[in-house]
């Protein structure tokens, strides 16, 4: 029940989320043993750091994306950077990463200065994503629609990505009946998890203002990409 297109869509972009992955040099620092809030914060943001720069590569590799207006691909990879990276931690934080990796990783957020308010609704969501067990390919198609969100601030036409995005979540609903047939909720419950994405992001803005105030330093790049400094 697969066109042609979407069979070639769900290859370019599965191969593209399996190509741009945050390199082994970088998270096998998660396993060095400091553990100082200080340790964590400056950890967690190398690894953010490398999550956009991965980002950015796989948000080429989408279909479409680089025939948008130049303007509207900022305003949607701004955006969506978030929220695509609750996903790729939760999915870090669910699969069974490297020995050790997980609980580290687990472990260093916890202890980063994240108030409690936060690290509640954001390790619920984790949980969230892990009861789903969804196979690659859907993890590869929310965060696709996840970044091509047309009603981001700042961007212009709209009905563009309206169009891209469409043509995902149709391969989406398609994918979820295909491997998990005996849940026909799947799909929406999938779609939840975007509406919960949307709320961690409003979180995660009071987040950077609490880890300014505690004058923590971030790398240029996070500083364009979320607007601090
Ligand atoms: C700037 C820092 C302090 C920050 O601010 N908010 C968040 C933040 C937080 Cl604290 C939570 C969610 C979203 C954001 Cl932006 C963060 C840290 O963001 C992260 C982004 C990605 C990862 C990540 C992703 C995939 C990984 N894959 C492996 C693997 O082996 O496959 C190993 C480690 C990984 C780490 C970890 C933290």
């Amino acid at each position: 029940e697969f066109t042609t297109e979407q069979q070639a869509l769900m290859r370019v972009i599965t191969d593209a989320y399996n190509k741009h992955q945050i390199p082994q040099d970088v998270t096998k620092k998660l396993l060095q043993d400091q553990y100082s809030t200080e340790e964590n914060f400056l950890l967690l943001t190398e690894m953010a750091t490398s999550q956009v720069q991965v980002l950015v590569e796989f948000t080429k590799n989408i279909p479409g994306f680089l025939s948008l207006d130049r303007e509207d691909q900022i305003a949607l990879l701004k955006g969506s950077a978030v929220e695509a990276m609750f996903l790729r931690s939760a999915q870090a934080l669910n699969k069974k990463m490297p020995i050790g990796h997980t609980e580290v990783l687990e472990e260093r957020i916890h202890k980063s200065g994240i108030s409690e308010e936060f690290i509640k609704p954001m390790f619920n969501f984790y949980k969230s994503i892990g009861e789903l067990h969804m196979v690659l390919e859907e993890q590869a198609l929310l965060t696709t629609i996840t970044i091509l969100t047309p009603d981001r601030p700042y961007v212009k036409d709209q009905p563009a990505v309206e169009r891209l995005q469409e043509n995902v979540l149709d391969l989406l609903r398609k994918m979820c009946v295909l491997h998990h047939p005996q849940e026909p909720q799947y799909f929406a419950r999938l779609l939840g998890r975007l509406t919960e994405l949307r709320t961690l992001s409003h979180y995660h803005a009071e987040m950077l203002a609490s880890w300014k105030v505690n004058n923590h330093k971030f790398t240029p790049l996070l500083c364009e990409i979320w607007d601090v400094q």
